[in-house]
């Protein structure tokens, strides 16, 4: 006879930290020195823990804080159940009134928004210990992979050598990135690291001319490798077109080029480019104005704020139904993360493109082993849950930075980031060119 189980979650432990990151440059600006995520952990009555992991800014720990207390005494089992509990969780009106979300590239900020980019890593965490309790992979608890290795793309980022002088910052080995030979340099990094096959680069930086100069210096660089632009809507419709028709023809696809679901659809039907979104398309209710308008052919999903893994799983089947290709979306976040999108990802089916990760630029991680991309890709793991083992000491010590803080890096902010090297910066009007 198995034994029983009590799965009873008994304690929560949240532990926001800072984590090392590299001036990498976005249209709203630059990424701050270290930046905030949460660590989840759930602990059941019989020893399994399981972790998840989420944005750590202020906006989000104060709803991380209530859910967990609602958490205990529930089981990891009642996955659905968590969903149930979100609408308890208040949000404040100041948090989602005209708000947008961390420098306004990741779409509309809604109370929900806020509300599953919190409940994605109890999700996580509930899934991890329900695999390590039956001995089962994340992946199997969502119907089994159907890939045994999942496929990223190198992101790049224009960037500068070193933040600011005089700001406190770990120093990263990958150099400046101002041109299109520092890109073309960067890939050649990121391909040799790590094997990398697809490429996309973070634009609405520097004006288009310049962007579309190093994506041709990338396409001449590696000949077939499918490549992205993304200039997180910094373009007006006239020049998306424009962008569109210089380098449309050496593009897997254009991601965001316009601001809006109506700037999307005119760009698409002016185009023959596929055109991908984080941004027009990031809730369930923005999906019917845009996939019937045919704005989007590629949605670029996030399960931090889509809800998590099993949501990413509805979403890709109502593209799917659509005839809308899907792949990941990513922010800066660590091997949790990355473990749990590599899970999900597993089981999707009709993954076409390579999915966005940070992960490379961040050389802090709370894991005792890091994840390792294998020709641009991470093996997908059998081990019970998601696979990761939480290194105490790591966690402890990127913790203690965040209680060292005196509150400004708590909230990601790229434009507070930009005003250090350039005092006059605000986030610059859309569209920007
Ligand atoms: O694909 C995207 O739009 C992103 O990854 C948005 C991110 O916020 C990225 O631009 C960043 O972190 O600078
Ligand atoms: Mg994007």
């Amino acid at each position: 006879m198995p034994t029983a189980r009590d799965l009873t979650i008994t304690e929560v432990r949240l532990t926001p930290i800072l984590v090392a990151d590299p001036p990498l440059l976005n249209t709203q600006g630059v990424h701050q020195p270290y930046t905030p995520r949460l660590i989840v952990e759930i602990v059941t009555a019989d020893g399994t823990t399981g972790v998840g992991e989420t944005y750590g800014d202020t906006k989000y720990l104060e709803l991380a804080r209530p859910f967990a207390e609602q958490l205990k005494g529930r089981k990891v089992t009642d996955v659905n159940g968590l969903f149930a509990l979100l609408d308890e969780v208040a949000v404040a009106a100041a948090r989602v009134d005209n708000a947008v979300d961390v420098g306004g590239l990741r779409g509309v900020q809604t109370a929900d928004k806020l509300r599953l980019s919190i409940a994605s890593a109890f999700e996580v965490a509930c899934l991890d210990a329900l695999g390590k309790s039956l001995g089962l992979p994340v992946h199997a608890l969502l119907g089994g992979k159907i890939r045994d290795t999942v496929e990223y793309s190198a992101y790049l980022f224009y960037k500068w050598a070193d933040h600011p002088e005089g700001v406190p910052a770990e120093k990263d080995d990958w150099g400046a990135a101002l041109d299109p030979a520092g890109v073309v340099a960067q890939a050649r990094a990121f391909k040799e690291r790590y094997g990398f096959g697809s490429f996309k680069l973070k634009g609405g930086v520097f004006p288009p001319e310049e962007e579309i100069a190093a994506v041709r210096a990338l396409a001449e660089a590696f000949p077939g490798h499918p490549l992205r632009l993304d200039p997180n809507g910094a373009w007006s419709v006239e020049t998306s077109v424009e962008v569109a028709e210089a380098v449309g023809g050496i593009l897997e696809y254009l991601e965001d080029p316009a601001l809006g679901t109506p700037a999307m659809a005119e760009v698409a039907a002016r185009t023959g480019v596929p055109l991908a979104t984080n941004m027009c398309v990031t809730t369930f209710a923005e999906i019917k104005e845009a996939f019937t308008t045919n704005a989007v052919q590629v949605v670029l999903s996030d399960h931090h704020y889509w809800g998590g893994l099993r949501n990413t799983l509805h979403l890709a089947a109502v593209c799917r139904t659509f005839g809308v290709g899907i792949s990941m979306h990513s922010n800066t976040h660590l091997g949790i993360s990355l473990a749990a999108m590599t899970h999900v990802a597993s089981t999707v089916p009709g993954l076409h493109h390579a999915c966005d990760s940070h992960y490379p630029w961040q050389s802090e991680d709370v894991l005792t082993e890091r994840l390792t991309f294998e020709d641009g890709a991470v093996r997908v793991s059998d081990a019970p849950g998601l696979g990761v083992t939480l290194d105490h000491d790591r966690l402890a010590a990127l913790h203690r930075r965040w209680l060292e803080d005196d509150g400004a890096l708590r909230d990601r902010d790229d434009a507070a980031a930009m005003r250090i090297a350039a005092p006059d910066w605000l986030p610059p009007a859309v569209p920007r060119w």
